[in-house]
C-alpha cells in the first residue's frame, strides 16, 4: 500500500517538474474544436475530415461550424452570411487612422493596431457575455477584409479596388485585392482562395491560438486577446512564413535557379521557410490539398514557373533534410498566381484564423482556468544585496 502511494506521490512531482522546452508534446488544454492527428484520422474540425470540407463548403459553413459548433442548415448559412456582408465596412475612428498610414509600414503591425481600434469602438465592447462574443466574431469577419485591403491599398497607393461589398467571403475578399475576375480562370481562384481560407482557419493549440486563450484565460476581452494573436501571427515561424515562401520564390525567379538556391541555404544552416512543423512531422494533408489547386491555377493561367520552382524545393528538401511542405508552401505559389502581393499573405491567413481564434476563446470562456504555468530557475543562487553606495 505505501508502495503505490509512494509512486503516486513521484509521479505528480515528475508531471509537476516536467519540463519541455517550448512546450513541445505537452498537452496544454482540452478542446472540442479541432483534432490534429498525423495517423488515420487526419484532420478534422469538429469531427469533419478537412478533405471533405475543403472539397465541399464555402469558408462561411466553415465559419458557422467552428463558431456555432455545427455546420448551417440553408437558411442559418444565408442570415449567418448576410450577416457577415452588412458588417464590410469600418468604424470612423479606423478609417481616421488607415488615413494615417504611410509607405514602409508592415501590415501585421497596422493589422495589430486594427485590431485594437476595432476593440475600442465595437459597439459590444463591454458586453463579455457568449452571445456578444458571437456577435464581435461574426462582425469580425465583415470587418477583417476591408481593413486588409484598405491598409493595403494605403500603404501600396492607388484608389479602392472596389466599391462593391456584395459576393461570398472569397469573392469578395478576391475582388477587395486584385479586382473582379470573371471565366473558368476567375472560378478557379475564387475557388482556391475558398479552399485556402478553410485549409487556414483553424489548427488546435498553435502559437496564435495559444497566445489568444493565454489573454482570453484572464477573463480580458475578446480583441484583446485577437490582437496577442495577431501580433504572434506575424513571426515567420509560424503566420509569417507564407509571406517568406513567396518572397523566397520570387527571389529565386526562375526554375533552373531553384535547385542551387536551396543547396546554398541549406549549407548556410539556414531555415528553407515553408518546410517542417511541430507536430506534422510526417507531412501536413493541407499542403496536398492546397497544392492540387496551385497546380491547377498554373495550367490555367499558362505559368509553371512558381509551381516549377516550388516542387524542386520540395525534392530536394525531402532528399536532403527529410522535410515536407507545411500548410504555407504551396499556398504561397497558388497566392502568386493569384496575383496576390507577397505582403497580404500573412493578412490573409489573419481573415481566415479569425475564425479559429474566436472559436478557442468562447470555449476557453466556457470553461475558464487561468493559464499560468510554472518556470524553472536557472538564475544566479541566493545572494547578498549590496546598497548602492558599497556597490564599485
Ligand atoms: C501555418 C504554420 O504556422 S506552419 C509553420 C510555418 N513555419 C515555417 O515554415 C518556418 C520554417 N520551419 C521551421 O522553422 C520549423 O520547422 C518549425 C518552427 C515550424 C517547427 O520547428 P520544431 O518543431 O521546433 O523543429 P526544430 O526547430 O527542432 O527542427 C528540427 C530539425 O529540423 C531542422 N529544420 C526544421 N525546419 C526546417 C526548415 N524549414 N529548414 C531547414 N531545416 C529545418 C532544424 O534545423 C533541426 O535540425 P537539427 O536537428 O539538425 O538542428
Ligand atoms: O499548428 C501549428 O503549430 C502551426 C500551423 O500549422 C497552423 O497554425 O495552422
Amino acid at each position: 500500500m505505501n508502495e503505490v502511494i509512494h509512486e503516486q506521490a513521484a509521479a505528480k512531482v515528475a508531471h509537476h517538474t516536467g519540463y519541455s522546452p517550448g512546450l513541445e508534446g505537452v498537452i496544454a488544454g482540452e478542446s472540442e474544436i479541432c483534432q490534429v492527428d498525423e495517423g488515420d484520422s487526419g484532420l478534422r474540425y469538429r469531427g469533419y475530415a478537412i478533405g471533405d470540407l475543403a472539397d465541399w463548403s464555402s469558408f462561411e459553413e466553415v465559419a458557422h461550424l467552428l463558431l456555432v459548433g455545427r455546420l448551417p442548415t440553408g437558411t442559418e448559412l444565408h442570415t449567418f452570411s448576410d450577416l457577415i456582408m452588412r458588417n464590410r465596412q469600418l468604424p470612423d475612428p479606423v478609417e481616421r487612422f488607415l488615413e494615417t498610414l504611410r509607405p514602409g509600414l508592415h501590415q501585421m503591425d497596422v493589422l495589430r493596431t486594427g485590431m485594437s481600434l476595432l476593440g475600442m469602438t465595437d459597439p459590444d465592447a463591454q458586453d463579455a457575455s457568449p452571445e456578444s462574443t458571437l456577435r464581435k466574431s461574426i462582425r469580425l469577419l465583415g470587418q477583417v477584409p476591408c481593413l486588409v485591403a484598405e491598409c493595403h491599398r494605403r500603404l501600396a497607393g492607388g484608389q479602392p479596388v472596389t466599391r462593391d461589398h456584395s459576393g461570398g467571403f472569397a469573392e469578395h475578399l478576391l475582388r477587395l485585392i486584385v479586382g473582379e475576375l470573371r471565366g473558368e480562370l476567375g472560378s478557379a481562384m475564387t475557388q482556391a482562395l475558398n479552399v485556402s481560407l478553410i485549409l487556414y482557419a483553424e489548427h488546435e493549440f498553435n502559437a496564435s491560438t495559444f497566445s489568444a486563450r493565454v489573454t482570453a484565460s484572464t477573463l480580458t476581452d475578446l480583441h484583446g486577446a485577437l490582437t496577442a494573436a495577431v501580433a504572434t501571427l506575424k513571426g515567420p515561424l509560424h503566420g509569417g512564413a507564407n509571406e517568406a515562401v513567396a518572397s523566397m520564390l520570387i527571389e529565386i525567379g526562375t526554375p533552373e535557379r531553384a535547385e542551387s538556391w536551396v543547396r546554398n541555404a541549406l549549407a548556410s544552416k539556414h531555415r528553407v521557410m515553408g518546410f517542417g512543423h511541430r507536430v506534422l512531422k510526417q507531412g501536413d494533408a493541407r499542403s496536398t490539398i492546397i497544392q492540387r489547386h496551385a497546380e491547377r491555377l498554373s495550367r490555367l493561367c499558362h505559368d509553371g514557373r512558381w509551381y516549377d520552382i516550388a516542387s524542386t524545393i520540395d525534392r530536394i528538401m525531402l532528399v536532403e533534410k527529410g522535410l515536407r511542405p507545411n500548410l504555407d508552401f504551396y499556398t504561397a505559389v497558388a497566392y502568386l498566381l493569384m496575383s496576390i502581393p507577397a505582403e497580404l499573405s500573412t493578412p490573409l491567413f489573419v481573415c481566415s484564423r479569425i475564425t479559429g481564434w474566436c472559436a478557442h476563446v468562447m470555449e476557453q470562456q466556457q470553461h475558464n482556468r487561468l493559464i499560468r504555468p510554472r518556470a524553472r530557475y536557472t538564475g544566479p543562487s541566493p545572494r547578498t544585496y549590496e546598497p548602492l553606495h558599497r556597490r564599485i
